[in-house]
């Protein structure tokens, strides 16, 4: 057990799939997974290993924004020697032609989170994902019926802001679209010498205001999860 798990030793695969909601994480066990099992019920922030195409995959939830990653990240990678991560994530798309229910690869994080100037002594760090993830995640997603895209996201420690203001600046230099896990996640594989890629549903659009709801949403997932499931097992 971790401070934050409640799993054996050897009850969490290598490979992990990171949804921010716990209930997601239960809902790829139960869809994706064969011989499913919960290992974690600490702070209802569920886990389970199972496997796919006979390969064992955990799936965490993170929780919401970088501590919340960062605690779960850790321990995973320190605790349980994960050594490959891919967070399912959702996001607010931040350009025009970005739909709902497409699909955004953060190949690089922006933010307005301090976490990487504390660790690097106030100078800035540039998150970006592991290449071979990315470019195996690209692969599988031309399958897929909506569009892909990959680039530069913008993390956040913000949900409700006071003005889009600055959200409108990385809109102007092409970034995708906004989250809030990301820069803990690809921060702490470098640091421990794993690998970690962000792949995210559009879950609303921030320059047409609209959105799903929490259920359409999470009837959405189906593609980016194969996506997540297919990537992993391979690289
Ligand atoms: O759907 P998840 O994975 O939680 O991701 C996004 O949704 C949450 C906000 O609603 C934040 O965690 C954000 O990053
Ligand atoms: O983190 C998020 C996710 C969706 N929309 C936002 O504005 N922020």
């Amino acid at each position: 057990m971790s401070r934050h798990l409640g799993a054996k030793k050897g009850e969490i695969a290598e490979r992990v799939l990171l949804p921010g909601d716990p209930l997601r994480a239960r809902f790829v066990a139960e869809h994706f997974l064969e011989n499913a099992y919960c290992y974690n019920e600490v702070r209802g922030m569920y886990g389970y290993t199972g496997t796919f195409k006979g390969v064992p995959i955990s799936v965490q939830g993170t929780g919401m924004g970088n501590p919340s990653m960062s605690i779960y990240g850790t321990e995973l990678v320190n605790d349980y020697g994960v050594k490959k991560l891919i967070r399912i994530g959702t996001c607010g798309a931040m350009q025009k032609d970005i739909q709902i229910r497409d699909i955004i690869l953060a190949q690089a994080v922006s933010s307005d989170s301090n976490l990487t100037e504390k660790i690097f002594y106030g100078n800035n760090y540039a998150p970006i994902a592991d290449f071979p993830l990315l470019m195996k995640a690209f692969q599988q997603a031309q399958g897929k019926k909506g569009n892909v895209f990959v680039g530069n996201i913008y993390n956040s420690d913000e949900f409700y802001r006071e003005t889009l203001d600055r959200l409108h600046k990385f809109m102007e230099f092409g970034v995708l679209g906004v989250e809030m896990e990301s820069t803990a996640l690809y921060t702490l594989a470098a640091k421990y010498g794993v690998k970690a890629l962000s792949i995210l549903t559009v879950g609303s659009q921030l320059l047409t205001n609209e959105s799903l709801t929490h259920e359409e949403s999470e009837k959405s997932f189906f593609d980016m999860v194969d996506i997540a499931l297919q990537t992993i097992i391979d690289e």
